[in-house]
């Protein structure tokens, strides 16, 4: 029988310029544990302005999304994540490069990106995040809150999953091609 590794860790792909990913330590004692999420002292480059927790349900996809003016910071909590990235900078050394990794609420780690990442997340099982942006929803959602279909091939991460449950918008979302000429030049 194969045994789960439940390390939170890249399992696919290549680590993307800019992209951090911090274990986190976990106190435990006889009450439970104690866990530090966000540090200043970390010296993240990020400049948190607005902190959310978000709860999903089993075969959740969220995204993928992508921001040209904020970086981001995403901490599974409680369950099990994939996440993808891919690196839409064309100024970057990863230009286009992909990295998939996989999220467990057993080991804590932060995950922090920068903007000009394309990003989703799947929740195979009831899961628990808190996510952190560098600008507030209420400043960037109407006009830097772009989206691409979760399953366009091109986007090259392999995804374990095909049939997930996406909000209404996201069923709407262009494919990476219709995207990337909408966003030009970036
Ligand atoms: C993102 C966001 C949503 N909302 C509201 C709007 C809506 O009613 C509800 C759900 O919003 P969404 O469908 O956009 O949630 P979701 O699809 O989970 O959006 C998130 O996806 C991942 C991949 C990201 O990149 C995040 O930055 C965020 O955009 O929550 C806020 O009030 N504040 C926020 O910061």
């Amino acid at each position: 029988m194969e045994v789960e590794v439940k390390k939170s860790r890249l399992i696919a792909g290549t680590e993307i310029e800019g992209v951090v990913l911090k274990k986190l330590t976990e106190h435990r004692d006889q009450r439970g544990s104690f866990t530090e999420i966000f540090n200043h002292r970390w010296n993240l480059d990020l400049d948190a302005v607005q902190w959310s927790l978000v709860k999903s349900e089993a075969n959740v996809y969220r995204g993928m999304h992508f921001h040209k003016r904020h970086d981001e910071y995403f901490c599974l909590i409680q369950g099990k994540c994939e996440l993808g990235l891919k690196d839409m900078r064309s100024d970057s050394p990863t230009y286009l490069e992909w990295s998939q990794y996989e999220l467990h609420g057993e080991d804590l780690a932060a995950l922090i990106f920068p903007r000009g990442l394309l990003h989703g997340w799947y929740f195979p099982v009831p899961s628990v995040h808190a996510q952190s942006v560098s600008e507030s929803y209420v400043d960037y959602g109407k006009d830097d809150n772009w989206g691409v279909v979760w399953n366009d091939p091109d986007i090259g991460v392999p995804w374990t999953f095909d049939d997930p449950i996406v909000s209404l918008r996201a069923g709407d979302f262009p494919d990476l091609d219709s995207f990337k000429k909408a966003i030009a030049p970036f």
